[in-house]
């Protein structure tokens, strides 16, 4: 067998505060995670909500310690994997993607190139597929194999999703378990699910299959947890001022702490490492809304890092992958049915020459309302919270 690779997706995150302006910049340049019907006004765009909301964003990195802890946790996790790979028989080298900070993705392809993998195995560490994570990773690899003719050399399979891993599903229990053991009736603990979550429109219009994947996964969580615990699921990290996926946590846990609950553990279900969203939105602002809703026992239940069940669950995902037949990243995206990524086919309301022009015109004022409500600081957008 040739070299063998395995290439790890993961979302990337600001190092230290002054990159938190440039990786908002790079996050919203994604027509995966903002879509809008003209290409042109992606970067402008892009470049007005960084700058609007680094500030913001700087002071919540600034509360766990100045970064995101992701680099450095991914490649914890990139070590373990491949050193579980190497006792499982496995000679690979392990290499880290992101999406949208320091190691890029583009910096990993370039490594796999110099290094000469010939067999690679593309893993996403989130357990469960969406457009806007695993679906942006496998576009923008898609696009550097179109553009790349020495890439065809590499022989590679594509793992989609991967949230109903028994080994998975096993580490998420026990560290469940451990959490609910700590308090004094285990038994009558609210498990909490928090996912990270996503526009409506991405499952409803886009077909993304993310929502059905998370509520798959919370019932087999609980089915191996085996506990008679009551549960919830609920949706984080809303950004922006369109409809996202309900219940929203902040709303969940009020309506828990006014029905009595006083005893809970939350569960952060959409990424398998600590990162800004677990140790600064639950951790800090979720912790203070449970207690001010009377719930006064409020314990998080910690990421998975590189818990030994969990790396060792993917390692063997990885040997079961080199094993099995190759499966292509256009077949990813296809096998994910209806899912629709950016650029659509064609956007309805833009199907005749008038309404292109008049798509145009409105989209040209749009975005000088945006620029005036920019400088004046006042505007709709101020008003629901995006600036
Ligand atoms: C499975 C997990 C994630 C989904 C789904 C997801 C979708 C999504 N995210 C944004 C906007 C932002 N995300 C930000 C940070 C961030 N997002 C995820 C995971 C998912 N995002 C993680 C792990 C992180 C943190 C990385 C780190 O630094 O530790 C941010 C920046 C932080 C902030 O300013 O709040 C934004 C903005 C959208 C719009 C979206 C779906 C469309
Ligand atoms: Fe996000
Ligand atoms: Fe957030």
């Amino acid at each position: 067998m040739g070299r063998t690779g395995v290439l790890l997706l993961n979302l990337g995150g600001p190092d230290q505060l002054e990159d938190v302006r440039p990786f908002l910049f790079n996050l919203f340049s994604d027509p995966e995670i903002i879509r809008l019907p003209f290409p042109w006004l992606q970067k402008p765009l892009a470049w007005i909500i960084a700058t609007s909301r680094a500030k913001k964003s700087q002071e919540n990195y600034r509360q766990i310690g100045g970064g995101s802890p992701l680099r450095r946790i991914t490649e914890a996790q990139a070590q373990a994997i491949q050193a579980s790979l190497r006792q499982k028989g496995h000679d690979a080298s392990v290499y880290i993607g992101m999406r949208y900070w320091h190691p890029f993705t583009e910096e990993a392809i370039a490594r796999i190139k110099r290094d000469q993998i010939e067999k690679l195995v593309i893993l996403p560490l989130y357990p469960q597929f969406s457009i806007s994570t695993s679906g942006s990773s496998f576009r923008l690899l898609e696009k550097l194999w179109q553009e790349d003719p020495a890439l065809n050399q590499v022989e590679y399979t594509t793992v989609a999703s991967w949230y109903n891993r028994p080994g998975y599903l096993q580490a998420m229990a026990q560290l469940i378990a451990q959490e609910l053991d700590k308090f004094p009736n285990p038994d009558q603990v609210h498990i909490f699910f928090s996912a990270h979550g996503v526009p409506v429109s991405y499952v409803e219009e886009a077909g993304d299959p993310y929502q059905k994947e998370i509520e798959e996964c919370t019932a087999l969580i609980m089915q191996t947890l085996n506990r008679p615990n009551a549960h919830t699921l609920a949706y984080q990290s809303r950004v922006g001022p369109v409809e996202w996926l309900k219940p929203y946590t902040e709303d969940a846990l009020a309506e828990l702490g006014s029905q009595g609950v006083q005893d809970l553990a939350i569960v952060p279900i959409s990424f398998v490492s600590e990162h800004i969203e677990t140790l600064q939105e639950i951790d800090i602002e979720y912790r203070e809304l449970a207690e001010e809703s009377g719930i006064h026992h409020f314990q998080r239940v910690p990421a998975l890092d590189t818990h030994p069940g969990f790396i060792e669950d993917l390692a063997d995902l990885v040997v079961e992958a080199l094993e099995a037949p190759p499966i292509a990243l256009s077949q990813v995206t296809q096998m994910k049915k209806m899912v629709k990524m950016y650029p659509q086919e064609r956007w309805e309301w833009g199907m005749t020459t008038a309404a292109e022009v008049w798509n145009g015109r409105i989209a040209m004022l749009g975005f000088i309302a945006l620029m005036i409500e920019l400088l004046s600081g006042r505007g709709p957008l101020h008003f629901v919270g995006l600036l």
